[in-house]
């Protein structure tokens, strides 16, 4: 298992335990037995951490049960004051192809484009989110991002979280609800890409040295799809 010298100062304490188990429980396996252990592992999306190249992330499929998660899209859909953003682009105003909303502690502003957001104060579901996914990824988040895709005309585009408001190594945790949409990584030397399934009630924690080797992107999709709401948690330092 290969993880950058850089990396291994900063995984937080739930990816530590993870590597020290899986190195552990990896130890009184048959040879066959590893390799099915390892083909596992290595389907992108499958629970677990995933050691890949220049990062690391933690996917969990079904981190919320299909009651919780129906019960926390209706509420988020209906309470979270969606908005559509737009930016400047040739001279012309341009919507983004989806609705966002920013929420946060008082004082964690994020600029985009050129415009610095302001927070609502935290609702009772950002609030349940947060404690839940909270001890997994080793931090306790300051804010997040909500995104909500109205259909498969809705997207985002190849990007990178690695803003100066987030510090040198973000934890972003990004928890999914309503329609499954693929979530494509894309390593920025190599052109590899990795894509996974965002399925209701799933959990991705992107950590460290990987918002800096890979810009990830939830292209458009000619499929029928319904609603999704995407909340990504981030520390903001301020
Ligand atoms: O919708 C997603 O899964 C990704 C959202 C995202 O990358 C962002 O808000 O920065
Ligand atoms: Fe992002």
């Amino acid at each position: 298992m290969h993880i950058e010298r850089e990396m291994r100062w900063h995984l937080p304490f739930y990816f530590r335990q993870v590597l020290r188990a899986s190195l552990t429980i990896s130890l009184p396996l048959t040879m066959s037995q590893l390799n099915l252990f390892e083909n596992a592992a290595n389907h992108p999306a499958s629970p677990g951490l995933h050691t890949i190249r220049d990062g690391a992330y933690y996917f969990q499929p079904d981190f919320f049960t299909k009651d919780e998660s129906d019960v926390f899209f209706t509420s988020l859909k209906e309470h979270i004051q969606w908005k559509q953003e737009s930016m400047q682009r040739y001279g012309k105003q341009v919507n983004f192809p989806r609705l966002s909303a920013w929420y946060g502690e008082k004082g964690t502003t994020y600029t985009f484009s050129g415009v610095t957001h302001h927070p609502h104060p935290w609702t009772a579901d950002l609030t349940d989110i947060n404690k839940r996914i909270s001890p997994l990824a080793g931090v306790v988040f300051n804010s997040v991002l909500l995104n909500l895709y109205r259909d498969g005309n809705d997207s985002i585009a190849w990007h990178t979280d690695a803003e100066p408001e987030l510090g040198p190594h973000p934890v972003i945790a990004s928890v999914n609800f309503g329609a499954t949409r693929k979530f494509q990584l894309r390593h920025v030397q190599t052109k590899e890409k990795i894509e996974i399934p965002l399925t209701h009630g799933s959990l991705l924690i992107m950590q460290g040295a990987l918002q800096y080797h890979w810009q990830h992107q939830v292209p458009k999709t000619s499929k029928p799809v319904k609603e999704r709401i995407n909340l990504t948690f981030r520390v903001i330092k301020y």
